[in-house]
């Protein structure tokens, strides 16, 4: 049978979890890394009232994603609520018909917005523009001490809109910072987990209070989203060229009989974009800057690289991005240990599925950890160590499997090339424009993470000085 910590009535393994991690509440991702290196990477573990199989290594996932039977997500009435409109809508926590339905027309549309094509490239390159901008005014062009935990955080979130709809905020806008603090409320929130899993926690005290506040929030952005949607919706010419996500499924609207395309699901659909795409990019970035902080050997590398390539450019594009290995491999390895989605949606099997020497039996619920993938000692060697050397070989950038940010097989990110190429943009043009290093008389900043669904580097401050 598979390997676990004792599963006791009522209580589950919880007595034994708490003693690998006793915050396990906020940090469950980093408290299955550990009870992993004990059980192994296939384990089974009582969480709440419920068995979970969880998978911790890349040829587990791997085996286990690509099957048919494991597409689909566990029910959740809670998360339901709060998220959708009572019932799974959109493309990341559907399944069955409309899933498949949507996840393909999403991919398609996602292609011919753009992706990896000009259109899209020049509103982030625009936007790389815009940043280095906003910091100099910050800086006032020479140096100053900035906040840099959500410093990216309207930037990513302009990208996401520049999808949908085509424009954009100033980084000013109170309303879209607003916003921001929406999503916020439910991505970044540490109980959502438990939260959505055991439904009568919304009724106990502090859970209640949790819920009720994450509610108000998430129903406040559906509001906008719908006016967003409302307006689109009469401005929308289908002779016109696509302006966005939104035009594409009006236009797919008028076309077809099938019943997926209504405005329930168009709202879902930009609510996944919002809070899968934009503090996904916006964290990894945050994390990027944090740990070229507290690494200076490898900022002056990633430096010396852009000055080499770019130094005649006003503005970094992809065009370069070939040449720039050891950006690339610092990429990689940011991505690698911020793991800003830590546990990939979890799901419920619906056939029997071998995973190595195992068999999860049809209705098994379980969780992808990708986090302990990414800090597998086995698999790393030093998983603390920020070291982008890990993905270079012969002065060349070698993908490494265990590092699969976006998940795996079937379910896998749809937003991957839309986030890898403004991470690399952002990343590239703020390290070639700005000098990063610890403030003086702040404390050094820490890597511990906070939040819950996604998660990103606590509040931190660093000296940014132009280098220009
Ligand atoms: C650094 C940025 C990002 C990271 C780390 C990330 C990560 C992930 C992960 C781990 C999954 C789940 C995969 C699974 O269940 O196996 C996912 C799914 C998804 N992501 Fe992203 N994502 C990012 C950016 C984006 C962006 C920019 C978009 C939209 C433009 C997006 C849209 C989606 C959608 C729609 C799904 C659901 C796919 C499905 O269930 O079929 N993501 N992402």
């Amino acid at each position: 049978s598979v390997p676990g910590p004792p599963i006791l009535p009522f209580c589950g393994s919880a007595p034994f979890l708490l003693l690998f991690d006793t915050k396990m509440i906020s940090y469950p991702y980093r408290m299955m890394h550990k009870v992993a290196q004990k059980y192994g990477n296939v384990m089974k573990v009582g969480l709440g009232m419920q068995d979970w199989y969880v998978l911790s290594s890349f040829e587990e996932i791997q085996e286990f994603s690509m099957s048919d039977f494991s597409v689909s997500h566990l029910p959740s009435k809670t998360f339901d609520e709060l998220y959708s409109f009572d019932r799974p809508l959109g493309i990341i926590f559907p399944d069955g018909a409309l899933w498949k339905h949507q996840r393909k027309f999403g991919v398609k549309t996602l292609r011919q917005l753009g992706v990896g094509k000009s259109s899209l490239e020049d509103k982030m390159v625009l936007e790389s523009s815009k940043l280095v901008q906003y910091m100099n005014q910050l800086i006032n062009g020479k140096s100053g001490v900035v906040a840099m935990s959500d410093f990216f955080d309207l930037p990513s979130l302009n990208i996401i809109w520049g999808l949908i709809n085509s424009s954009r905020f100033e980084y000013t806008d109170q309303k879209l910072k607003e916003q921001i603090q929406l999503i916020n409320k439910f991505t970044m929130e540490s109980t959502i987990g438990p939260l959505v899993a055991m439904r009568s926690l919304k009724y106990v005290p502090p859970f209640s209070l949790i819920y009720s506040d994450i509610k108000n929030n998430m129903d406040k952005f559906k509001l906008f989203i719908r006016n967003l949607v409302s307006s689109e919706t009469e401005r929308f010419r289908e002779d016109e060229e696509l302006k966005g996500y939104i035009d594409a499924f009006l236009t797919e609207k008028n076309k077809t009989s099938s019943e997926f395309y209504e405005d329930e699901q168009l709202i879902v659909t930009m609510i996944d974009f919002f809070t899968g795409g934009s503090g996904t990019m916006s964290k990894t970035l945050a994390y990027g800057i944090l740990y070229c902080t507290l690494y200076p050997q490898v900022a002056e590398k990633v430096v010396k690289e852009l000055e080499e390539y770019t130094s005649h450019l006003p503005v970094i594009t992809l065009a370069s991005r070939n040449e720039l290995v050891y950006t690339e491999a610092t990429i990689t390895e940011i991505s690698r240990l911020a793991s800003v989605l830590p546990i990939a949606p979890p799901r419920k099997t619906t056939g029997d599925i071998q995973v190595g020497k195992y068999t999860l039996p049809k209705g098994s619920l379980v969780q992808m950890n990708l986090y302990a993938m990414h800090r597998n000692t086995e698999h790393w060697g030093d998983p603390e160590v920020f070291r982008p050397e890990r993905f270079l070989k012969d002065g060349k950038f070698v993908q490494d499997e265990w590092v699969q940010p976006f998940g795996y097989g079937k379910r896998k990110c749809i937003g991957e090339s839309v986030a890898r190429n403004n991470t690399f943009l952002m990343f590239s043009n703020m390290m070639r424009n700005f000098k990063f290093s610890p403030a003086p008389s702040h404390p050094l900043p820490t890597t511990e993470p906070v939040g819950g669904l996604t998660i990103g580097p606590q509040e931190y401050s660093v000296l940014v000085e132009s280098r220009i």
